[in-house]
């Protein structure tokens, strides 16, 4: 694993230091590219800052592939060409935020509801760049408290709930259905039409190759937010700069 850093920063809000990282890898954006086009509050930075260049003409003939429903709204409002895997079944490039990166470059994703597409998307890139602030670093995924994402279909969610939560019992692990931001208690519909359950552990997930397996193999989940060796690179921005990590 390479490491660089460079420019230490005067006192920034994390927004700024999305906004930084953003910035920093549509460096790596060049003209012709198929680009994976992320989804979340970091990833609407890079977004914005592939549609200014391309209307300042400073960069040509992109094609996005969004990695969901907003993100798909925010290209098109911008002017940026979009397509599909159908079509560009191979990316060159992929720029997207992280809930989590481990010291290995794993990550969670999905906290905002967008990991199956993300994952498709990203799957498919030469090159998956991910962009944080420093909030986002952590020693192993899950050890925030906070959610791992899983994708379910709604059909018997709550049968689903029980056997994810019972799958990591020996880990303190909570499951709950996600419920839609805006009140009501209904269930949080993804892109896809599908429910989330949002894991939290107590203790420690253990080999992530072996928890990702066990996950997919119940019937009734379609995907899970941990992307596992698939990040070639994250740029993380912090108050003393941005530091660059490589696979
Ligand atoms: O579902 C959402 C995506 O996986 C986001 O990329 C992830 O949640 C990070 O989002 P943000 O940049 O807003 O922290």
């Amino acid at each position: 694993m390479v490491v660089s850093t460079i420019s230490p920063s005067p006192v920034l809000t994390q927004d700024d230091l999305k906004k930084l990282a953003a910035y920093k890898a549509v460096d790596y954006v060049e003209s012709g590219m198929v680009l994976g086009l992320g989804t979340g509050s970091t990833a609407h930075h890079a977004v914005n800052r592939i549609g200014e260049l391309l209307k300042q003409g400073k960069l040509n003939n992109i094609i996005g592939i969004p990695t969901s429903k907003r993100t798909e709204e925010q290209a098109l409002s911008l002017g940026i060409p979009l397509s599909d895997l159908d079509t560009h079944p191979v990316l060159d490039l992929a720029i997207d935020g992280a809930d989590e990166v481990d010291t290995y470059l794993n990550l969670v994703k999905g906290r905002g509801g967008s990991l199956l597409r993300e994952k498709m998307v990203e799957g498919a890139c030469r090159k998956f760049v991910v962009i944080v602030d420093e909030s986002k670093m952590v020693k192993t995924l899950g050890g925030s408290g906070l959610a791992m994402p899983v994708e379910v279909v709604p059909f018997c969610w709550n049968f689903t709930v029980t056997r994810l939560q019972n799958l990591f019992r020996e880990a303190g692990c909570v499951a709950k259905l996600r419920v839609a931001a805006d009140g009501g208690g209904k269930p949080y519909l993804t892109d896809n039409a599908n429910y989330i359950v949002d894991l939290y552990f107590k203790g420690e997930i253990g080999d992530l190759k072996v928890a990702s397996h066990e996950i997919m193999r119940l019937a009734g989940v379609v995907e899970h937010g941990m992307f596992i060796d698939m990040a070639t690179a994250v740029i993380i921005a912090g108050e003393r700069g941005i530091t660059v990590k490589n696979k």
